[in-house]
Parts: structure tokens; sequence; C-alpha cells
């Protein structure tokens, strides 16, 4: 096992460490010397106490890890997740499994953990899911995630029978603000003003970009009067940054917002929610703009 090309260490029923092999220094820059005979493995890859998988295993609490497959026959235990590794000063990635050795008796005599470094494959996985939900420009959850998550919220909210409001916001006047500061410019007007609806958001919420120069806001139970104090918040945050804007009537960038909210039932669809949003935002604009609108 020393020379095994794959880090392993075992733990024996005190849940003391009899081996950590040659891999298992590479990977966590823990020294055997240091290790073995005690019982402060956790410390190599945990900030805080807690149990590594192989002393689940040897304390039979299978289930205590989320996302934990477990096979019961075997008691194998196999699990994956973020470790600090305070003393490579890095957290890295690991896959680990965790298998009890027997006795001739049938005892429980150690448990064998292996470990993984997944750490670039998941780094490798995080990216791509930003590129497949992000928006490149603001960093704001792009249309495809916005239509997935709408769908997604309409059918909880059909379940729970609880409100489900939207709001999309456009900014007035981008085509003047492009023609007087230029694309790059505008596209720095973009990001802040991403930045400035999203501060406004609660942690249920889901704020996109619905495309060009439109956000758009999915705000799960929350009744048209809340969706409409949320609009206005976000609007009046907009007012208040000033970004000078020379074209328009009040020289500062502004936006107009219109918002919608219904009770999902088998007879609508999310799509009604989005056209009804839409047609508040028209009046917005046509009432003048920098104002928000509720259905009629
Ligand atoms: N810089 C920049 N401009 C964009 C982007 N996406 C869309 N636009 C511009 O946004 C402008 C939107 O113009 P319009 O749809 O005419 O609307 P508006 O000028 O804002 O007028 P109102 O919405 O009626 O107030 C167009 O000139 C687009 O080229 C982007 O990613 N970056």
């Amino acid at each position: 096992m020393e020379m095994l090309a794959i880090p392993v260490f075992v733990l024996d029923t005190d849940s003391r460490v009899m081996i950590w092999n040659r891999a298992c220094e590479r990977l966590t820059g823990v020294q055997a010397a240091e290790i073995v005979g005690t019982d402060q493995h956790w410390r190599t890859f945990y900030e805080q106490r807690q149990p590594t998988l192989a002393d689940l295993v040897l304390q039979n609490r299978l289930d205590d890890i989320p996302h934990a497959c477990h096979d019961a026959v075997h008691g194998n235990l196999s699990a994956e997740s973020w470790c600090d590794m305070p003393r490579l000063g890095r957290r890295r990635y690991l896959a680990a499994d965790a298998s009890p050795i027997f006795d001739e008796r049938g005892t429980m005599s150690a448990v064998v953990e292996t470990l993984r470094d997944q750490t670039d494959e998941k780094l490798a996985q995080i990216a791509l899911q930003q590129l497949a939900t992000r928006d490149g420009l603001t960093g704001l959850a792009n249309r495809r995630c916005f239509d997935e998550t709408l769908h997604a919220e309409w059918a909880r909210a059909l379940r729970q029978k609880q409100p489900l409001s939207l709001l999309m916001v456009d900014v007035d006047n981008f085509k003047a603000y492009n023609d007087a500061n230029g694309h790059l410019g505008g596209d720095e007007c973009l990001k802040r003003i991403a930045t400035a609806v999203a501060s406004e958001m609660r942690v249920n919420d889901l704020v996109a970009r619905y495309g060009g120069e439109e956000f758009a806001v999915i705000l799960p139970n929350q009744s048209l009067k809340g969706a409409a104090a949320v609009a206005e918040r976000i609007r009046c945050r907009v007012e208040r940054m000033q970004v000078p804007h020379r074209l328009a009537p009040t020289q500062h960038v502004t936006v107009s917002i219109g918002a919608a909210t219904a009770i999902a039932g088998p007879d609508n669809d999310a799509s009604q929610l989005i056209a009804i949003a839409d047609a508040a935002l028209y009046r917005a604009k046509h009432l003048g703009r920098n104002r928000i609108s509720l259905p009629v």
C-alpha cells in the first residue's frame, strides 16, 4: 500500500491512522511520520473538526454525508466534496471511497480510504456551467437560465399555490446613450445597471439579462404589491446612480419597469406572465419612461 500510486490511508477501530501512504503525503502535504498513530487526520482536510469518510464507516454512520453513495451490502461509502486542505493552503475537490476491512471472524478491524484529486475536473465543470448559464457581459443569469428558472418556479408556484411575480426592466433611451458614448461605453453602463438591479434581490429571486438592454427579475412567492415595491426600489437605485446621459430628458440613465403577478393554474402558463409584464413595460415607456407600471 505504501508505494501505491493512489493516495490511501487506513484507520484502526479507534480512528487512529495505521497507514498513510506516499501518494497521500504528496496529495495532502502531511507526512506519515506526523500523523500515523494519531486520530488527527481530519486536520489534513478540514479547518473545523469533521469526520472523514473512513470515520463514518467506522461509526456505521453511512447516511451522514449528503450526496454520498453507499453500498449497504459491503459497507462501502463514496463521496466527493471540497476540502480546506489547511496544510496546502488551497482547497482541493476530493473524491473518496472508504471500505471496511474484516478479520477472519467477520469483525471490522480497520477502514481503508482512497482519495482522488478531482479539482481540475470540478473547476472545468463549474466553468462550463458558468458559460452555459451566465451572461458574458454582466455576469447575470442568461436568457436560457431565465427560461429554465421561470418554468421551474411556475411549476413550484402551481404546486404550492403561491403567487409568482416578474419584472421586466428596460434601460431608457439606450440607443441614444450608445450614440453619445460608443458601444463600449454602453456596455459599461449595462454592467453598472446589472449590479444595481442584482443588489436589490433576495436569495430566492433571480435576475437575468433578458436580451440587449432589458433585464428580467423573477420574484417567487411575491404579491403584486411586493413586486411593485421591488420595482420602485430598482428604479430609484438606478436614478440615484446619476449616470450622465446628456441626450436623455433627465440628463441621467433611468429605467422603466413593467411588473406582473400570477397565481399559477392549469389554464395559464409562464408565457402569459411575460406577456403581461411586457405590456406593463410598454405602458411605462409610453407614459414617459423612468417609472414602474402595473397591469391594468
Ligand atoms: N452597448 C450595448 N448596447 C446594446 C447591447 N444590446 C443592445 N444594445 C443597444 O440598445 C439599444 C436599444 O435601443 P431601443 O430598443 O431603440 O430602445 P431605447 O433607445 O433604449 O429606447 P426606449 O427603450 O424606448 O427608451 C440599441 O441601440 C442596441 O444596439 C449591448 O450589449 N451593449
